[in-house]
């Protein structure tokens, strides 16, 4: 179950987090719901509009109701505008109503701006609100700025944070650093994949990881799967429709040449 915005490029947001899953779990079917319409890639700040609002929630309450039945096994959540953060929220307080083991995982990966420049997503007061009823954060450096001081608070509500490329890792060297509510952590420390920063790495980790929570995994084993999926995605780009390197399309598709777009 995916929840962000749309990007037509393909480059991140619900495309990108449907090919991921494709990709990864390929037998598990992909149920998105678009929170927002972007436009971005044309070398212009990212522009979002938010669909109409009762059809959004018509579509939440879908998977609210999916979700009860025991169909959903997971939930990744990107690109959340502010006018679309109450409803994602009154869903995330209904999953976690749930009893185990019906009730989803929730994998959050804030969004706040597109690389390309353009603020997307809620203000951060609304997107905290979100992650403490989601079970894993996954921010990049700007986005957890953003949320500092609150650690606390996160950790009270149960939610895991996944710190990405912190610092220190060394030359060639990259880390992500996992760390529990109960404050243990765990590091990933490898090599560093050379070449270019594709777009919507940021979405792509944090599906592959829903993924792994959808099989039941535990969040390191889930963490570590998904870090390895992408550092081998990473070797296999192409040119987006908006110049930029992309990571592969849906499972069939043709890796076109130009992998070193930049
Ligand atoms: C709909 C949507 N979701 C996520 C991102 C972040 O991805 P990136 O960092 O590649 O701009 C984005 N630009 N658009």
């Amino acid at each position: 179950m995916v929840i962000g915005g749309l990007d037509p490029t393909g480059g991140a947001g619900l495309l990108r987090d449907s090919w991921t899953a494709q990709r990864v779990a390929p037998t598990r079917p992909v149920v998105a719901v678009a929170t927002a319409l972007t436009d971005q890639g044309r070398g212009r700040p990212a522009r979002a509009w938010v669909p109409p609002l009762a059809t959004v929630r018509a579509e939440l309450d879908r998977v609210g109701a999916l979700a009860e039945g025991g169909a959903i096994a997971a939930v990744k959540i990107g690109m959340v505008p502010e006018a679309a953060a109450g409803a994602v929220l009154d869903l995330l307080t209904r999953l976690r109503a749930l009893g185990s083991p019906t009730r989803p995982r929730v994998v959050l990966d804030p969004v706040a701006r597109a690389s390309d420049g353009g603020s997307l997503g809620a203000s951060p007061t609304s997107a905290l609100a979100l992650i403490l009823a989601s079970d894993l954060c996954t921010p990049n450096r700007d986005e957890r700025g953003l949320f500092a001081g609150h650690e606390a608070s996160v950790r009270a509500a149960g939610v895991a944070w996944l710190d990405k490329a912190v610092e220190g890792a060394g030359a060639g060297r990259v880390c992500d650093r996992l760390v529990l509510p109960d404050g243990r952590a765990r590091s990933y420390l490898r090599p560093r994949v050379e070449g270019p920063d594709p777009r919507g790495t940021g979405c792509a980790l944090a599906t592959a990881l829903a993924c792994g929570l959808a099989e039941g995994w535990s969040l390191e084993r889930a963490t570590k799967a998904a870090i390895a999926w992408l550092d081998e995605a990473r070797r296999h780009l192409h040119r987006g429709p908006d110049g930029r390197p992309h990571l592969a399309g849906p499972p069939g598709s043709r890796s076109r040449s130009g992998a070193s777009a930049s």
